[in-house]
């Protein structure tokens, strides 16, 4: 991890808190967590690949203009992903980065229909990610649950594939609790999706759509109203509306933070520009969460250290953070409760004279 984008110059003391904390992920994405490590693996399986393998250039190569940039070089990614070998690899993989940051719990967001098109089986694809979940939690102690998204500017074609991949008894994976709306959202109107989202949910699935990470307010409006969100990804300009703001507060609806993403695709211009502060104040259930973490020069420890920063939090602070993921989780109460206890548990130890 490299902290090329955002010094979060936390002290040091609290970096080893944040280390050491059990923690919940709940905003990050399958593809986009392929680690140099696993790049290079799945370019030397595939060597007609135009991702560079060599971890400097990979620097260069993960450093975006702006959004429609990252997306470029994200499906340059999901290029090098062929076989369900290939899916299960990265993420088992990304499952062991997770746990070595004390991650217990994850949500990760999948897009199945940029696999399909392009070839994988659909079941070998659920085969390899439900036997890299259950190797995880055997061998990590670390629950990974899926969120599977619709790529919005792949247009309807993806929506009615992704809904079909997420319900089908035959192809659903167990894991599955989640339905999303990723990609760009400059010319992706949100409410198109009310029927896909409709059927997801009616199959028990949550919804939890990006919104307002690269458009206004109303988008995050047309996520609540006509997706029935339960969590916003991302969220960022909801700022701009107090009304939202309020709402938000009001009804618990929690915010998946993720700061050096909002910098990286430049939704947000410099860190301290960032809005987290105003969600806080304004009684908003706050999450933090990394995206995309190797493209991002990041990882979930160190969007905690940022957020410390900006919300000038200490150890009991990072603690109620930590323990707002777990109580947003799609986790079961007597799992939300195991992960909370280690949370106070630890804490206390820590601070313990
Ligand atoms: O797979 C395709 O062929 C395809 C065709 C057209 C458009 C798309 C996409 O837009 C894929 C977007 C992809 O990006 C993922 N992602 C990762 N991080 C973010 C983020 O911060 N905000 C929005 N989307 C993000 C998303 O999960 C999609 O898989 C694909
Ligand atoms: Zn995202």
């Amino acid at each position: 991890m490299t902290d090329r984008l955002v010094d979060a110059r936390a002290p040091r003391d609290l970096h080893s808190f944040i280390a050491g904390l059990p923690k919940a992920e709940l905003h990050v994405h399958h593809v986009g967590s392929a680690s140099p490590r696993i790049v290079a693996e799945l370019a030397a399986r595939h060597p007609d690949s135009k991702v560079p393998t060599d971890p400097e250039a990979l620097v260069d190569y993960f450093t975006f203009t702006d959004f429609a940039h990252f997306i470029d070089v994200y499906l340059s990614v999901v290029d090098l992903i062929r076989t369900p070998e290939d899916v299960r690899l990265l993420t088992y993989e990304v499952a062991r980065d997770l746990a070595r940051q004390q991650v217990r719990y994850a949500e990760l967001t999948i897009t199945p229909f940029s696999s399909t098109r392009r070839g994988i089986d659909e079941l070998g694809f659920m085969a390899a990610i439900e036997d890299a979940r259950k190797a995880a939690e055997a061998e990590f102690g670390t629950v990974l649950r899926w969120c599977f998204d619709i790529p919005g500017e792949a247009g309807l074609e993806s929506a009615e594939e992704t809904v079909r991949l997420a319900t089908e008894d035959r192809v659903r994976p167990e894991g599955l609790v989640s339905f999303g709306l990723g990609g760009p959202e400059i010319g992706v109107p949100r409410p198109q999706f009310k029927p896909y989202f409709d059927r997801a949910i009616a199959a028990g699935l949550h919804s939890v759509p990006h919104a307002g990470e690269t458009t206004g307010p109303e988008t995050v409006w047309d996520a609540l109203t006509h997706l029935r969100a339960e969590r916003i990804g991302h969220g960022t300009s909801s700022a701009q509306d107090p009304k939202l703001l309020a709402h938000l507060a009001e009804h618990r609806i929690p915010l998946e933070v993720c700061p050096t993403s909002n910098i990286a695709t430049r939704a947000v211009r410099t860190i301290d520009e960032h809005p987290i502060k105003e969600f806080v104040r304004a009684g908003i259930v706050v999450t933090i969460n990394s995206d995309d973490p190797p493209m991002f020069g990041t990882d979930l420890n160190n969007e905690y250290a940022v957020a410390a920063r900006l919300l000038d939090l200490d150890e009991r602070g990072l603690a109620g953070l930590a323990k707002n993921a777990v109580d947003a989780s799609f986790l079961d109460d007597a799992g939300k409760a195991r992960i909370s206890a280690e949370i106070d548990t630890y804490t206390a130890a820590w601070l313990a004279p």
